[in-house]
């Protein structure tokens, strides 16, 4: 397993959210629920710095405000709930060529030569996470993942990113509403409400 820094948020103040501090280790998912609009993606997209926000975000001995925001990204990688597709073919969007997982996805090598207009949401979601991962990232932000996916596909999803995140062995962070789906992969979850983050206690031992 990699090593990486951990994540650190010194006061993260973004929105209407009282500021939020923590330290999110190599190999944690700490998973982030809370019902809609209690600032979710907002606390994600000011990790990624595409938002406005006070505070400091660390990566070991690198700060978020050392870097522009395009190199932080590369690093502190952000799969938001609506990908986001610059390039007319899909393939197009894997410039290195790394597609490790693609079947394991449930996905047709014939995917790379698609247009992005022909993709459905559940296959956009699934080619943006190879994505992410395929460009070596040192924190992943995850926005609700399956969001789009049915459950076995989910299921499916879900099993091929914990075992990327075991062998990446990044901090993470996953935003998901499924209680399953926290219990199956978090090993420390969050909640925002009424304006800001609670650390829950694990409902079981794992
Ligand atoms: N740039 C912005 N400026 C001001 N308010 C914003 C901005 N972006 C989002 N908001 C508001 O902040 C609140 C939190 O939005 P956010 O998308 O983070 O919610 P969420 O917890 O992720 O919700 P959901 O679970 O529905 O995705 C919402 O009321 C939204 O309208």
């Amino acid at each position: 397993m990699a090593t990486h820094p951990p994540l650190c948020l010194d006061r993260l103040d973004v929105g209407d959210l009282r500021p939020v501090s923590l330290r999110v280790a190599a190999g944690e998912v700490l998973c982030l629920a809370g019902p809609s609009g209690a600032g979710k993606s907002r606390l994600l997209r000011a990790i990624a710095d595409l938002e406005p926000h006070g505070g400091m975000v660390t990566l070991g001995e690198l700060a978020q405000a050392d870097l522009p925001g395009h190199a932080w990204r590369r690093r502190v990688m952000l799969v938001p709930a609506e990908s986001q597709w610059w390039a007319e073919r899909v393939g197009d969007h894997f410039p290195a060529g790394d597609v490790r997982g693609l079947s394991t996805l449930g996905l047709t090598p014939a995917v790379l030569d698609w247009p992005v207009g022909r993709l459905s949401s559940g296959e956009k979601q699934r080619l943006a996470l190879l994505r992410a991962l395929a460009r070596g990232p040192s924190v992943l932000l995850l926005d609700e993942p399956t969001a789009n996916l049915d459950d076995a596909t989910t299921r499916g999803v879900e099993a091929w990113l914990m075992a990327r995140i075991r062998e990446g062995g990044w901090p993470v962070i996953w935003v998901a509403h499924d209680p399953a789906q926290i219990a199956r992969v978090a090993t420390r979850r969050g909640r925002l409400e009424s304006g800001r983050l609670v650390e829950e206690a694990p409902a079981t031992c794992k």
